[in-house]
């Protein structure tokens, strides 16, 4: 079996094309290998935050179809960064630099952008649909809606909203001290274990309003716990900065968003019937190009694996430490 492992801010995937297994994988079989392979002590080299699959789409103008299956095996609507690894995977399958991709409620627009620097490769991907309806998330709360508002159950002293894009997203915008403190890994914990506010789990992030248009988005993920980065999350965070700025930070301009893997650009639209989307601009790394036999890789043994790096980490890396 040939997997991609790849990278959109360090957030960080096995990319499977089941087009070209004999026999695709089923669900469950799928839900085991990201148990097995993403887990980070015993997993593929390090695991990952999840696995990317990519299917051929029945839609009209559509290169393929991404789903996204997490570490813990729960599979998710939607993945921001690995999105644009998807996009570049299509992209080299199908030669087009434009094109839509398939998700589970929307097929998106995916684009190629400029290099962010020679050899780290970059793509523009459509994040939507949007929605602040509690029952997309789900969320059960004692509101339809929950923007930039308190809610004591989860905090005494943080405001918080919930918006899907389509997956689950919790924000909060806080200090610097917040964001490095535990309350985002306690709050996050609880709402995605037992609880009767997520009964679905949800993605939370902290958001640090730096200077002018720039934001730092720290992200505990659902189905995975805290990465370098989510694309999604930092989608909706940049939203919700643009909606609760009093028009200082405008729709359609470029907003900067920091993350502890690296950074990426987003840009917030709102369509002429008032629906909200996003751009999220940023790298699609390709880290090396795995095999493994299918059998092995299902009852976790990575030891024949065949692991053959390619040389763009080194150049995402000069790229992350050129923008610090
Ligand atoms: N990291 C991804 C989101 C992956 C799914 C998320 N953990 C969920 O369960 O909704 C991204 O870049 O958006």
């Amino acid at each position: 079996m040939q997997l991609i492992k790849v990278h959109g801010s360090e957030n960080d995937f096995f990319l499977l094309d089941q087009t070209k297994l004999e026999v695709a994988l089923s669900d469950e079989q799928l839900k085991e290998l990201a148990i097995k392979m993403c887990n980070r002590i015993t997993g593929l080299h390090g695991g990952s935050d999840g696995i990317l699959v990519v299917d051929h789409s029945e839609h009209s103008g559509v290169l393929g179809q991404m789903r996204v299956i997490n570490a813990d095996g729960t599979e998710a609507s939607m993945c921001g960064n690995g999105l644009r690894t998807v996009g570049r995977y299509l992209e080299k399958e199908y030669g087009q630099t434009t094109f839509k991709v398939e998700t589970m409620h929307a097929d998106l627009k995916v684009e190629k952008a400029p290099d962010l620097k020679s050899n780290v490769a970059a793509y523009n991907v459509e994040i939507s649909p949007v929605s602040f309806m509690s029952e997309t998330l789900p969320m059960f709360l004692d509101r339809e809606t929950l923007v930039d508002d308190y809610v004591p159950e989860f905090s005494k002293t943080l405001k918080f909203s919930a918006v899907s894009v389509p997956n689950p997203h919790l924000i909060a915008f806080v200090d610097h001290e917040t964001l490095e403190g535990p309350e985002l890994e306690k709050i996050a914990t609880y709402l995605n274990g037992e609880n009767p506010y997520f009964p679905d789990g949800v993605n939370v992030s902290f958001v640090e309003k730096l200077d002018g248009h720039s934001i730092f988005v720290r992200t505990y993920e659902r189905g995975v716990g805290f990465t370098n980065a989510c694309g999604t999350a930092m989608s909706a965070s940049s939203l919700m900065f643009v909606m609760l700025s009093n028009k200082q930070v405008p729709f359609e301009t470029e907003i900067n968003v920091r993350n502890p893997g690296g950074m990426v650009k987003t840009i917030v639209h709102q369509n002429d019937n008032g629906e909200y989307w996003m751009s999220l601009i940023g790298n699609a790394t390709n880290v090396a190009n795995v095999t493994v036999d299918l059998a092995d890789a299902m009852n976790g043994d990575y030891s024949h694996a065949k692991w053959v790096p390619t040389n763009e980490q080194e150049n995402y890396l000069e790229f992350i430490s050129s923008i610090r």
